[in-house]
């Protein structure tokens, strides 16, 4: 399956990213770069910045300095919906967007959403019928055919979380961003949803925030520590896992714990 023609030489990237809130800085100097087809995991204690780090991405907030660079043009003043546009997406709340619908109309009408047919009454067959086909692929490459027709707020939690990922997707992102998309979720379930992810095209780089570090451990190829809005430090899961300064963090927060 392919979700986008051609990735090219996009990359996300930030420069200097820092947010502060009065006197309390969140996020401080923050540059960091995305590679095409990433596997990137953000991890670091609570409060560390990183869901502030991915609202100054998809243009959530707006930072007090830095720049946030997207495929080599500056997104840093770029509504939302605009970053959007250009193949950044993080994950919708499907609860609130699609109550009382089935996934497949759910994601029939994120697509009929990017593609500017929403509420048309003259579109034509074929039209809906690609658009249909369109859906059933995306269902099928995040094993959620069997569940196309069942409304999504009847679905177990780990699939509901894959419906709105199957939403995100429904926009053809580059870089798709998942703050925490295990949390409040059964482990067992955890783990099939980040099989799923995993499986995703390398077309599509993947940015996940995950507090769980078996499956940061498991599915990231690239992993960044913010500690105290800071960049700690940046590798490979195995660099990661042997560094002391990590270790110290963690150990310390489990000593505190
Ligand atoms: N809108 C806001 N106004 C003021 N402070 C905020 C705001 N949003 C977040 N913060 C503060 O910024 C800090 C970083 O929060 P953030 O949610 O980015 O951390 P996090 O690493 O994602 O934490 P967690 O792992 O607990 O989700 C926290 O101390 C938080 O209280």
């Amino acid at each position: 399956m392919s979700l986008h023609p051609s990735i090219g030489d996009t990359t996300l990237r930030t420069e200097g990213l820092t947010k502060r809130w009065g006197s309390f800085v969140a996020n401080s100097d923050v540059s960091l770069s995305f590679a095409p087809g990433a596997r990137h995991a953000l991890i670091g204690p609570n409060g560390a910045g990183k869901t502030t780090f991915i609202n100054l991405l998809t243009g959530g907030f707006a930072p007090s300095s830095g720049k946030v660079w997207f495929g080599g043009e500056d997104i840093t003043s770029l509504p939302q919906h605009e970053r959007v546009k250009r193949g950044m997406t993080r994950t919708f709340q499907i609860n609130t967007l699609f109550a009382g619908l089935t996934v497949l109309e759910s994601v029939v009408l994120a697509i009929q959403e990017r593609r500017g047919m929403q509420y048309k009454w003259y579109q034509t067959v074929a039209s809906q019928t690609e658009v249909v086909e369109e859906a059933m692929s995306l269902l099928a490459s995040l094993k959620l055919e069997q569940d196309a027709n069942t409304l999504t707020r009847s679905l177990a939690y780990g699939r509901q979380r894959l419906v709105e990922i199957a939403l995100a997707l429904a926009t053809r992102p580059k870089v798709l961003l998942l703050d925490e998309p295990a949390a409040g979720i059964p482990s067992a379930e955890s783990r099939e949803l980040f099989e799923v992810i995993a499986q995703l095209p390398r077309e599509v780089t993947i940015v996940f925030i995950e507090h769980d570090m078996g499956l940061v451990f498991r599915f990231a190829e690239r992993i960044t520590v913010l500690v105290g809005g800071k960049v700690l430090v940046e590798g490979t899961p195995a660099e990661i896992a042997a560094d002391p300064r990590v270790r110290e963090v963690y150990l310390g927060e489990a000593e505190h714990a």
